[in-house]
């Protein structure tokens, strides 16, 4: 369940009126997600979804929903978090409950956890769309579940592995060490990433992209790095995590469409894979091993991504065909 702290209709109709979002019809809690408190708040001018952050710091939360709020305003379908009318327009953290909090657009449709190719190269093309349209966007934070917070966290879960995972977590780190040292990777373009966009953060209606959302672990970095968390999700079969070369290149065509990948990035792509699964092989088994608060957590399986990892490692996809 994701209703960590109880919303009165109350604070929450009072809030609607504030933002001049319409008459409270309905609150309800939405039962889902592990991180936040969520409601979905119907009004008579529309639906829309009640944030509260029960752990990121207040200290990040701008970057994230300014991040929403210049790409919904740039035309990528995001949730637009409001802000208070006549009070600054960048001030969309509010609070309720005692909670830093914040007020977005309801996106249309459901999540397709068995998607086709068609849905990955949908998932491609806004990829690519969202990388252009954050360009400009003026904030900057780094992914906190970059490079740094790996060599952090690796020592840190390595006496809950076995040892043939600690030797693998050891080379594909040091490996990954010596690609960020390298001029092609500092070649990569970057900028503002989502970092996290797995089929269960996307919502489809009708076969249509609806929009992407849960910007919670967004940050600056490649945007190889945002691809090829994609297609270590969209593009593998679960629960084996074998490469699915149809929507591999299908994902990857339809990106390069909207924005042809760079010679870096082509030449990047295999490590980049790998260090996609690490970066989710490492954070499942932090949340596996060193739950920070037990009752709150249903964690993810960490030897999905460590299978992941280890197909990556033995058959480097030939994907470049699809990015040129
Ligand atoms: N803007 C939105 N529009 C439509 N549905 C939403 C929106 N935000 C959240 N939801 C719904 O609420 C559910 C939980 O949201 P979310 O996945 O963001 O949870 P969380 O606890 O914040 O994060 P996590 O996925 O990391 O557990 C989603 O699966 C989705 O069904
Ligand atoms: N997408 C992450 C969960 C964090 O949102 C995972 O599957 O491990």
């Amino acid at each position: 369940m994701a209703v960590f702290t109880q919303v009165a209709e109350e604070e929450a109709r009072e809030l609607l009126r504030r933002l001049q979002l319409g008459e409270l019809r309905e609150l309800r809690g939405i039962h889902g997600g592990i991180e936040n408190t969520n409601y979905f708040a119907t009004t008579d001018q529309g639906q829309f979804v009640l944030t509260l952050f029960e752990r990121l710091s207040p200290a990040q939360l701008p970057f994230y929903l300014r991040l929403m709020k210049h790409l919904a305003l740039h035309g990528i379908p995001v949730p637009e978090p409001h802000a208070v009318p006549g009070q600054k327009q960048e001030n969309l953290l509010l609070e309720v409950a005692g909670k830093p909090a914040a007020v977005v657009n309801r996106l249309r449709g459901h999540s397709e956890l068995a998607p086709g190719a068609r849905h990955c190269a949908e998932v491609g093309a806004m990829l690519a769309r969202m990388h252009l349209a954050a360009r400009d966007f003026p904030l900057s934070q780094p992914n906190l579940r970059g490079l740094a917070w790996w060599n952090e966290t690796v020592p840190v879960v390595l006496p809950h592995v076995d040892p043939d995972q600690a030797a693998l977590l050891r080379s594909e780190l040091a490996f990954q060490n010596h690609v960020a040292a390298s001029s092609a990777y500092a070649a990569l373009p970057r900028g503002p990433i989502h970092a996290d966009l797995f089929r269960d953060n996307v919502m489809f209606e009708d076969g249509e992209l609806t929009g992407f959302f849960d910007f919670y672990f967004a940050g600056v970095d490649s945007w190889l790095f945002d691809i090829a968390v994609c297609l270590n999700d969209w593009c593998v079969d679960l629960p084996t995590g074998a490469h699915d070369a149809a929507r591999a290149a299908a994902f990857l065509r339809a990106y390069a469409s909207v924005r042809p990948l760079a010679s870096a990035e082509r030449q990047l792509l295999p490590a980049m894979l790998r260090a996609g699964a690490l970066r989710f092989w490492i954070s499942r088994l932090w949340d596996f091993h060193l739950p920070r608060e037990a009752a709150l957590l249903k964690p993810h399986d960490p030897s999905h991504f460590e299978r992941v990892l280890r197909q990556r490692v033995a058959h480097p996809p030939a994907l470049y065909a699809a990015t040129s």
